[in-house]
């Protein structure tokens, strides 16, 4: 159970988030949508520990997270895409992926592993990156792939760090039309398993209403709307939000 209470940043004067009090439940996909700049990634940044939060906590299974930095929040079960840059880019795909294979069995990212000869570890690290797709391309060095394809091993990592919490930030943003479904596949492979908490902030509407089972709504910075998904995406709040103009009045 992953809980944020009163969970609030403050650029300047700018209040990006602002109180969001929500709760995320195993078994359950969260789609977090909203107009940009509503507030969605900076919500992901401050349960995730990429920045830090001017009030409120944020709590994983009853524990505290709101002191710890994001590499002690994944240890602890939450788990967001990483971006290339938090990588080894000259590493090749197999390879990135068994160090994530190595870490979540307890080896730590012990480089001189990677040439050693654990072959369940390697095993399982061939089965992901067949699973996003990426068998053909598993010797290239990351930095060399292409967008989609980078993408997809970051999700691929992910999947090697079996986190209790997945967060996906528009995990199909600038795919080909061939790998979009890759992607939506694994995420659905993912939601099959009912002790998983996913969140995922997504543009595409008809992504989230495939996928989604829950959806919430920020708006300046606000939690504005919460519930079943057609009962959300038919609220005035939500038409009005997607039509651009200021739900403040109603919310
Ligand atoms: N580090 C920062 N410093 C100052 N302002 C920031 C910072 N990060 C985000 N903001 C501001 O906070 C607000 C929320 O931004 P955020 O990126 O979270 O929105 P979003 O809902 O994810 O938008 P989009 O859908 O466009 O990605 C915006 O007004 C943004 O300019």
């Amino acid at each position: 159970m992953l809980q944020t209470e009163g969970l609030t940043v403050r650029f300047g004067g700018h209040v990006a988030v602002d109180g969001v009090s929500c709760t995320f439940a195993p078994g359950t996909l969260t789609a977090i949508v909203g107009p940009n700049g509503a507030g969605k990634t900076t919500y992901f940044n401050l349960i995730s520990g990429q920045i830090r939060a001017t009030a409120g906590r944020v709590r994983l299974n009853g524990q505290d997270l709101t002191g710890l930095g994001a590499a002690e929040r994944t240890r602890a079960g939450l788990g967001r895409a990483f971006q290339l840059t938090q990588l080894f880019p000259r590493l090749t795909v197999l390879e990135n992926v068994r160090l994530a294979v190595q870490a979540r069995a307890g080896e730590g990212l012990n480089l001189w592993q990677i040439w050693s000869d654990r072959r369940e570890l390697l095993g399982r690290a061939r089965e992901i990156v067949a699973a996003v797709a990426l068998a053909d391309k598993q010797d290239v060095p990351a930095a060399a792939l292409p967008h989609g394809d980078q993408r997809k091993l970051e999700v691929a990592i992910l999947m090697a760090l079996e986190p209790q919490v997945f967060m996906f930030d528009e995990p199909t943003a600038g795919m080909s039309v061939d790998d979009v479904p890759v992607v939506l596949n694994l995420i659905r492979a993912l939601k099959a398993d009912k002790t998983k908490t996913i969140l995922l902030v997504e543009h595409k509407m008809d992504v989230v209403r495939e996928l989604a089972d829950r959806i919430i709504v920020l708006h300046n910075g606000q939690l504005v709307a919460d519930g079943e998904p057609e009962t959300v995406i038919a609220s005035p709040v939500v038409q009005r939000a997607y039509l651009g103009q200021d739900v403040e009045a109603e919310a």
